[in-house]
């Protein structure tokens, strides 16, 4: 779905991510993980197309991010980045709304509305949709801009309104005619945890984890707490001091010389007592 080839930042003289390559697929959740100041948002901004490297390429079903059309990108693939400040007082449904300008001429109000509240569904999120923005607290707009960009990307053929949305999603047409969109999407994800608390920890990579099991959608979250990650995720990649310092499995990645070695802190490895996945201790 996305290939990443070689991607180079510099800044002040210094590359802060160096001939990194990664491939995301349809279905997959990625986390990637790294210490503070290793490359992640920078690497997010990237794929995103929000930052041109100064070397690389990025590929969005095989076609150069740069060669997409503005508004078929944005119906393909969603962006939530680390922080989303909003000073007019726009309220939670109109913030999510944001995320179907993507759809102008293609949806009605009415669909794009039932889209925006069956999103604030799907997060926990129905209750705050005529609050004020600015006036909810930190996990509260984490929630909602999680909702803006499930609705960007929402599939498009049933009138599902609930969290589960539809089973299948819907193959779409670029706005050049020609050539199909592919039915599968992207979302990007920059430490959508912050803020959260314990139960919508969870509850966003439960999410993250449908959208990809149910409507092939890949997923990529910058995480900081690998055992989270661990648990949702299909693949981990790793970047420290702006080089992949791995990439693999969950099971590839989690374990005492690789954790060790990136983050400088001994670890056991335990297996999660009834879903089995690797979790992490300091000892
Ligand atoms: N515009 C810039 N000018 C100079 N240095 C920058 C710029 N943007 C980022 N950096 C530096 O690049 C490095 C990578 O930053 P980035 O935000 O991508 O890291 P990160 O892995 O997301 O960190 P964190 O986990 O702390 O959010 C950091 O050392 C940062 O200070």
């Amino acid at each position: 779905m996305l290939s990443a080839r070689n991607l180079t930042v510099r800044r002040r003289g210094r590359a802060i991510l160096d001939g990194v390559s990664l491939d995301l697929e349809t279905a997959q959740v990625t986390a990637l993980i790294g210490p503070n100041g290793a490359g992640k948002s920078t690497l997010l901004h990237v794929l995103s197309g929000a930052l041109a490297p100064c070397a690389g390429e990025v590929r969005i079903a095989g076609r150069p991010l740069g060669a997409w059309r503005r508004a078929d990108l944005a119906r393909l693939r969603a962006v939530m980045p680390q922080s989303s400040e909003l000073s007019f007082p726009f309220r939670a449904f109109e913030v999510v709304l944001m995320g179907r300008s993507a759809h102008a001429g293609r949806s009605s109000e009415a669909r794009d509305l039932e889209v925006a509240l069956a999103a604030l569904e799907a997060v926990d999120a129905g209750h705050l949709a005529e609050r004020v923005y600015p006036t909810l607290s930190g996990g509260e707009r984490q929630r909602v801009q999680l909702a803006r960009v499930l609705a960007q990307i929402w599939p498009e053929t049933t009138s599902e309104t609930t969290s589960e949305a539809a089973a299948d999603t819907a193959s779409d047409t670029a706005s050049d005619g020609l050539n199909p969109l592919p039915s599968e999407r992207l979302l990007l994800l920059d430490e959508p945890t912050n803020n959260l608390d314990l139960t919508h920890q969870h509850q966003l990579m439960r999410t993250a984890r449908l959208w990809a099991d149910r409507h092939g959608v890949g997923v990529l979250a910058v995480l900081h707490d690998p055992n989270l990650a661990a648990l949702y995720a299909d693949r981990m990649v790793v970047l420290a001091d702006g080089h992949l310092a791995a990439q693999g499995t969950v099971d590839e990645i989690m374990t005492a010389p690789v954790i060790g070695r990136v983050f400088d802190l001994a670890v056991t490895i335990e297996r999660h007592p009834t879903r089995g996945a690797p979790q992490l201790m300091p000892v």
